[in-house]
């Protein structure tokens, strides 16, 4: 039997309806009369239908950006309501263990709060866009509808409200999975349904305790990560936008992607691998940014190599390449292999999305940059403010190795380490060189093998290095000696104009006065 509630819900439907039928027939009426008329129908629905509708849209701001409040209800349906729900849609969470169900499209379930019932919809509204397009331009437009009884105002909009949103954000806590994005090209952006980033289920293994560094310096930045995700109160306080710049450089192989990586683990963030070659502009590059969540990690990785960002003009040559190539565009197809489609991403466009106006929408974000060559970057990129901590990746040195060791063959110490100690300070090797010589080749390689194996490679790499600077210091003797003897030759060649001249004139001489 129909309760009173859904009586009155059903009312609602038809008072809806007669709505709809109301903007379709208003074009005929005066829109002096049309005004009175939409008026006294406002006040008798108010005194014969007693409910209340809220909507909450999936999409703020001019859809820029996802509603938070949407999401948290969308969690806190699917968590306490779908028992009641007849359509269901199914999706897989947490290492696609467990599924979650939520509320279908136009699916309507009763909730029940403090004794009051309220009601609410996932409604769904697609409209067709009136001008021509190649692509399919129907636009679709979710919202979530609650609707209660108009006595119960404040209960609902008051504790109500309140505790579905911090019960659906509970939700989300809880079955989180941590998404590694990368950003679509932009071309793509107006296929129908396409977003800006796509994603992957996150699942990098390196943590803190498997990055090999220095103790003192990874307690450092593992102590600053997490004053910075307690930080909310202390950075409104000081009133910076919550968010904190990383500088990671280094040689190749020292572990910059492990770090980042390390980070997501520690925090339980997501990761952003910003692909800055893909965005067209500074404009594209304002919506990924935000298009990205809260407690979220945004990468870029090399950011020497990413777009020309040193700031520096260009030279004469390459300025006269770019001209040719204007010109000829044989020789540009040369170039590319095909037509290039250049970045117009500027350096003040990657200034503005670190540290502008923009980039504090949305809080709790790291920004990590990566390089191999941190003198090449303007100083305005990696200044404090924007990079607010530069870490320096360096060679392997003896506590990092023991890392190593305990990681890829189990041994704390061992009676080869003093040799490995003493050869990590007279050469040069990586982390991941390093790991390389670690890791057991055959099944029945043993720690002494790997380890012995391991001294070998850093005798090599010494002996390499050695030869190298002798080959070096040889080359500079050459070049010295070769500077030595074209000032020498030269010199002999002043000399003997010198001579000649000075005997010319003493001929000359002779002969004025012999006449
Ligand atoms: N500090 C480290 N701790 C643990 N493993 C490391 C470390 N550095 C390097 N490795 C190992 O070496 C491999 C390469 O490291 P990684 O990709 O992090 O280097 P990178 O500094 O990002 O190099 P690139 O500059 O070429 O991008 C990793 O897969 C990891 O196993
Ligand atoms: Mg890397």
């Amino acid at each position: 039997m129909a309760t009173a509630f859904e009586m009155w819900s059903n009312l609602g439907s038809v008072m809806a309806g007669l709505m709809f039928a109301w903007a379709m027939f208003k074009q005929y009426f005066p829109p002096q009369l049309s005004r009175h008329i939409e008026a006294y129908a406002h006040k008798a629905v108010g005194y014969v239908y007693p409910y209340i509708h809220i909507k909450f849209p999936e999409f703020d701001g001019e859809r820029l950006k996802r509603c938070e409040a949407y999401a948290a209800i969308q969690n806190y349906l699917s968590a306490n309501a779908t028992a009641r729900a007849k359509r269901l849609k199914a999706e897989s969470v947490k290492d696609s263990q467990s599924l979650v169900l939520s509320m279908d499209e136009n699916e309507e379930v009763v909730d029940e709060f403090e004794g009051v019932k309220l009601r609410w919809s996932s409604c769904l509204n697609v409209s067709q866009s009136s001008s021509f397009s190649l692509y399919n331009s129907s636009k679709e437009i979710r919202y979530h509808s609650l609707t209660f009884h108009r006595s119960h105002r404040d209960l609902i909009t008051g504790s109500y409200i309140k505790h579905v949103l911090a019960k659906g954000k509970a939700v989300a806590a809880d079955n989180r999975q941590r998404k590694l994005f990368t950003n679509n090209p932009s071309s793509d952006w107006h296929y129908y349904k396409a977003t800006k980033w796509s994603h992957v289920t996150f699942k990098h293994p390196a943590t803190f305790d498997t990055l090999a560094m220095e103790l003192s310096k990874k307690g450092e930045i593992m102590n600053d990560l997490l004053k910075f995700k307690r930080g909310k109160q202390y950075y409104e306080r000081i009133g910076k936008a919550w968010k904190r710049g990383y500088l990671l450089y280094g040689p190749p192989g020292t572990g910059k992607s492990t770090m980042i990586a390390a980070m997501a683990n520690f925090l339980n963030y997501d990761v952003y691998d910003l692909e800055l070659t893909t965005v067209k502009d500074n404009t594209e590059l304002r919506k990924l940014l935000i298009e990205t969540s809260e407690k979220a990690i945004i990468v870029i990785e090399d950011i020497d190599c990413s777009l020309d960002l040193t700031g520096q003009r260009k030279t004469k040559k390459q300025e006269k390449d770019d001209d040719e190539e204007k010109a000829d565009p044989v020789k540009k197809m040369a170039k590319g292999g095909e037509e290039r489609k250049e970045s117009k991403v500027t350096l003040s466009g990657l200034l503005n999305f670190i540290d502008g106006l923009w980039s504090a929408c949305g809080g709790e974000r790291i920004i990590v940059f990566t390089t191999n060559f941190v003198e090449k970057l303007d100083p305005a990129l990696i200044r404090r403010g924007r990079m607010d901590k530069h870490i320096e990746m360096s060679y392997c040195c003896f506590e990092a190795f023991k890392v190593l060791a305990r990681n890829y063959l189990g041994v704390e110490s061992h009676p080869l380490f003093p040799t490995v100690r003493r050869l990590l300070e007279e050469t040069k090797m990586t982390p991941a060189d390093v790991a390389e010589n670690l890791m057991p080749k055959l099944d029945d390689e043993n720690e002494d093998a790997c380890l012995e194996g391991l001294i070998e490679a850093l005798e090599k790499a010494k002996q390499d290095a050695r030869n190298k600077s002798e080959e070096e210091k040889e080359k500079e003797k050459a070049a010295v000696a070769e500077a030595e003897a074209t000032a020498a030759t030269a010199m002999a060649e002043e000399e003997g104009k010198q001579t000649s001249s000075e005997g010319e004139q003493k001929t000359a001489g002779e002969d004025v006065l012999k006449k």
